[in-house]
């Protein structure tokens, strides 16, 4: 399913652009057996309009409790987040999130599971018009025209990641929130999803913060790479990666780029 990529407007315009996300000394705590567990803390980050950013880092260092907090799916102990200028304090509908794990529901059919997304409470109440469209617009910005009536086990991994994206873009996100959405997959299917990652951001100027384990997705991705390091979680380096999109064939104008945070990531995978 690989598709040809739509050119996205020029890093000067998304740099003038404001901020949509705004996180401000955000920590996070979890209470254990031994104690308290600071996950992350002293986080500050923006993330503007139609910007992607990724963050990347070693395994334990936050990143997914940082996502997680700023889905609404768990409470911070300190600091502010802030969508388009407006505190942020629970699941938000114009906030959307996908995980590794597609998370479909086995009984229902692809459209049933992209529909269960627009029955949460959340969104505003559809017509049932309303929701038809929104459904068959989702499937085709994933291209699963055809796969209406499939039931999960009837799909490939690809194929439930694409669906656990539509059933989210169908709620219209501002701002998209990924977790690793890609990494459980096979590295073919990766690049196809990539690839339609990439279109789907061009056409609808879609702001994304994606947690990856992977340097060369976040360089194939990101208009910036910011780097976590652990003990506890924090915000060490950040890059902005001005090489234009698409960037599957810029291996070389990234090398620099590329050697330098993976020399950071060493360092910070090295310190205790
Ligand atoms: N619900 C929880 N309860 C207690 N501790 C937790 C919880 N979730 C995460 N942690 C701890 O918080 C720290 C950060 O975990 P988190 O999953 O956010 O890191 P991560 O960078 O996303 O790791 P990975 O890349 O391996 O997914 C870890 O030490 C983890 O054990």
């Amino acid at each position: 399913m690989s598709e040809s990529i739509a050119s996205l407007p020029d890093a000067p315009l998304r740099e003038q652009a404001v901020s949509l996300l705004t996180v401000r000394q955000l920590q996070k705590q979890y209470a254990g057996r031994q104690g308290t567990l600071t996950a992350f803390e002293g986080i500050d980050l923006e993330v503007r309009l139609g910007e992607v950013v990724c963050l990347l880092g070693a395994s334990g260092c936050g990143k997914s409790s940082l996502l997680a907090t700023i889905a609404g799916l768990q409470s911070a102990d300190r600091g502010e987040l802030y969508l388009n200028g407006n505190p942020l304090r629970r699941s938000h509908p114009r906030v959307g999130v996908v995980f590794q794990d597609p998370c479909l529901l086995p009984w229902q059919t692809v459209a049933q599971n992209i529909a269960w997304g627009l029955t949460l409470k959340q969104v505003p109440s559809l017509s049932r018009t309303e929701l038809r469209s929104r459904i068959t617009e989702a499937i085709a910005q994933v291209g699963l025209q055809g796969f209406e009536r499939s039931y999960p086990h009837q799909l490939s991994g690809g194929m439930a990641q694409r669906v656990a994206l539509a059933r989210t873009l169908a709620r219209r996100p501002q701002l998209l929130l990924l977790d690793e959405p890609f990494s459980a997959l096979d590295a073919i299917t990766r690049l196809d999803m990539q690839t339609l990652l990439l279109n789907i951001i061009a056409q609808q100027q879609t702001t994304v913060l994606m947690v990856t384990h992977d340097l060369d997705e976040a360089l194939l991705l990101g208009d910036r790479v910011v780097l976590m390091a652990r003990r506890p979680g924090r915000i060490e380096r950040e890059w902005a990666i001005a090489q234009p999109k698409p960037r599957f064939q810029q291996a070389h104008a990234l090398a620099d780029i590329r050697f330098t945070i993976l020399e950071a990531l060493a360092t910070v995978m090295a310190s205790p």
